[in-house]
């Protein structure tokens, strides 16, 4: 037995069959035969050979008949992390795309989300979002919530309660010129995130945590932001926000932080760019203020289907890959139209192709290494990748069992492939039809039973 195994507690499952997934030094591995155990924890306590099949079964102490053998079109893959939702605006994904970004918040965003006081609406919205994100393969997510307590609280219960890896942002903002009635005072702002905080803790949701979210610098007082710098460092906690996502807010963030040498700078200044922050966007950031990012351990969530949809710009990964920046994937709904991240997979190879329309010498960006920032990506871009985003020993099960011939699914296989071309054709064609099986720490969530 490899020391990196666990034989230290009884084993639940254990699956047989191809797994794929990404590790640092591969963008894709491909592991044919491989057997895969989990523990009571639901942490994966074996990867190991078919032929080890013997052995293993003797040190973690199963029977070979309790072993589930996935077919030859079947294949697992971690879990997709999203790493940059607005549950409180998937009513109108799908609508509403005409406009530029501040524009479009004040006639269809600042409206909408003023509706979540209402916390039965609250309800409906987001149940539907978790069962719709988690049916499409989304283990993890990192959301933003609205102003409200009471129904961020409420979005962190239904996650937990569906099973799905979240982090939950109530949304802090003090200033609003446009929509005058969403937004709070700077006091109600830092009590409320408080009383978030301390509640949604205090439930111990183990897979549930919250996330310090001031909406961007133009919607926050210094006083707002430098408040939520203090509240993440005294709480050891994640920070999520916007930056860089189009010129026109990019001109604005100058004209309200005259004093800040950049939109980076605001944030660093205000002690909002720690290695637990996650911004979204970034796609008109400078090298010098890439070089911020890699020097505080800040990551980016690039969200190619809102930037198109916005008409925001197109975010140059490789460039930010070079600058050794943090890099995982977002759907931003509803500024993106679709909650799956196989739609996020799609537009960032789109993205990347743009890049390298405008100038050839632009390396575009394969499906394997998209493939790794849309799970091991995402998780380290969230500093949950000690728990999520690979088959590494050791780590939660978070995985989708693929069946790419899936009957009456959106994939015709003609012939016998090969897993990596199955896993080619699953990211450009396939949807939940193909996702038969969905695993939140070693949970079954999908198919939802309730
Ligand atoms: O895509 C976006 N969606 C939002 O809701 C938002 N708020 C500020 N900046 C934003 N960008
Ligand atoms: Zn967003």
């Amino acid at each position: 037995m490899a020391n990196s195994d666990r034989a230290d507690t009884a084993i639940a499952f254990v699956y047989r069959g191809t797994f794929v997934h990404s590790t640092q030094q591969t963008a894709l591995q491909i592991l044919k035969d491989a057997l895969l155990g989990v523990d009571a924890q639901g942490k994966i306590a074996f990867i190991r050979e078919g032929k080890e099949l013997e052995k293993l079964s003797q040190t973690f102490g199963f029977k070979t008949s309790d072993i589930t053998q996935l077919a030859q079109h079947e294949f697992f893959m971690p879990g997709l992390v999203d790493t940059h939702i607005h549950a409180s605006q998937y009513s109108y994904a799908g609508t509403a795309l005409d406009m530029p970004l501040l524009q479009w918040l004040n006639a269809y965003t600042f409206p909408v989300e003023s509706c979540f006081k209402d916390l039965e609406f609250a309800r409906k919205v987001y149940t539907q979002i978790v069962r719709r994100t988690l049916r499409n393969g989304t283990t993890t997510a990192c959301y933003f919530a609205t102003i409200h307590t009471e129904a961020s609280l409420l979005l962190g219960q239904i996650a937990n309660d569906f099973g799905q890896r979240a982090l939950v942002g109530k949304v802090c903002m003090d200033r609003n010129d446009c929509v005058k009635h969403y937004k709070e005072t700077l006091q109600d702002s830092q009590d409320e995130t408080c009383r978030f905080i301390k509640e949604l803790l205090e439930k111990k949701y183990p897979l549930v945590k919250p996330v310090v979210t001031p909406r961007f610098a133009p919607s926050c007082t210094g006083a707002l932001l430098e408040q939520l710098g203090e509240i993440a460092k005294n709480n050891n906690l994640h920070i999520q926000s916007h930056i860089s996502e189009t010129h026109e807010e990019v001109k604005l963030v100058k004209e309200l932080f005259p004093e800040s040498e950049s939109y980076t700078d605001v944030y660093r200044k205000h002690n909002l760019l720690t290695d637990k922050t996650v911004m979204a966007h970034g796609c008109h950031l400078s090298d010098e203020e890439l070089a911020l990012f890699r020097e505080t351990g800040a990551s980016l969530s690039h969200c190619p289907n809102s930037n198109f949809s916005l008409c925001s710009g197109v975010l140059n990964v490789r460039n930010v890959l070079k600058h050794k920046v943090k890099l995982g994937l977002g759907t931003d709904v509803a500024g993106g139209y679709s909650a799956s991240m196989l739609d996020a997979v799609r537009r960032a190879l789109d993205a990347s192709k743009v890049l390298t329309i405008q100038d050839p010498k632009y390396k575009t960006l394969s499906f394997e290494e998209v493939f790794r920032i849309a799970t091991l990506g995402g998780s380290q871009a969230l500093s949950l990748d000690d728990q999520t985003g690979n088959f590494e020993v050791g780590k939660d099960f978070d995985a989708l069992r693929i069946n790419v011939a899936a009957e009456g699914g959106p994939i015709d296989l003609i012939q016998d492939e090969e897993p990596k071309i199955l896993l080619e054709k699953f990211l450009n064609l396939g949807d939940d039809r193909n996702i038969v099986e969905v695993f939140v720490a070693g949970r079954r969530v999908v198919p939802i039973t309730e």
